[in-house]
């Protein structure tokens, strides 16, 4: 308590401080917690929610635990997901793209932090584009999923995760609704999808996926809102 704290500890303090008006505290301290990891973050790149946490357990529930299987993960971003996934199931291997270069090199950073970068294949590329002739056991993404029409009104700290992290076309469900057509013929008979959702988008995407012909159970989260929709083929 007697020693007096140097200037350039107060200095750096007080700019982190400012910093904090402007940028989500999770870019400046570098990093953040998912599912009890802890994964870099980047601005530009979607901070690991929580929510999300629920979409990994639901994969996990439905992967065998001693069988070969091969996924796939679109919009990989810091790689939470897929890391995730790898961790708890030792024989599962994992393709994972994203549109954003940066993203692609941020999960990677935290695939070799985990020691899964040998189980982990990042693409760079639009949805099914980078695996076009490939056949999954499952397909897992938390997609864009906001309407267009929200961006300006989102909280400028919250608009640093980026247009593309965000953003899912005017309506919100261009991801899905480009997804329903596309996800049947990459998934093997008896493979499943699974995909984050907005809380009002449950019976939407629902109906889309019904018409292309899936089994479909859109689940809730803890506070009662939907929040995952999973197919089987
Ligand atoms: C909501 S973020 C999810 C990031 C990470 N999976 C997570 O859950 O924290 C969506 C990610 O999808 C990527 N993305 C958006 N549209 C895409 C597309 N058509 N094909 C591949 N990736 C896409 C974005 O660049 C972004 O990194």
């Amino acid at each position: 308590m007697e020693e007096e704290v140097p200037q350039e500890i107060v200095q750096k303090y007080m700019s982190m401080l400012e910093a904090l008006e402007e940028l989500p505290l999770q870019y400046l301290i570098g990093e953040w917690d998912f599912m009890g990891r802890t994964f870099k973050v980047e601005e530009g790149i979607l901070i690991p929610r929580p929510e999300t946490e629920l979409l990994v357990e639901k994969v996990l529930s439905l992967l065998e635990k001693d069988k070969d299987l091969l996924g796939f993960e679109i919009g990989v971003g810091t790689g939470c997901i897929s890391i995730s996934l790898l961790l708890e199931r030792p024989r599962l291997r994992m393709y994972a793209s994203d549109v954003q270069q940066k993203a692609i090199e941020l999960a990677r950073k935290n695939a070799q932090r985990y020691g899964v970068q040998d189980r982990l294949f990042l693409v760079l590329g639009d949805m099914f584009e980078p695996v076009k002739d490939m056949v999954f056991d499952f397909v897992v993404s938390n997609p864009p999923y906001i309407p267009k029409r929200m961006w300006e009104k989102l909280d400028p700290k919250v608009r640093k995760e980026g247009y593309l992290s965000l953003i899912g076309g005017e309506k919100g469900t261009e991801f899905y609704e480009r997804f329903s057509k596309e996800v049947g013929k990459h998934l093997k008979e008896g493979g499943f999808f699974a995909l984050e959702i907005g809380h009002d988008q449950g019976k939407v995407v629902r109906k889309l996926f019904e018409k292309e012909g899936f089994r479909v159970e859109v689940y809730k989260d803890l506070s009662g809102q939907d929040r995952l929709v999973v197919g089987w083929k």
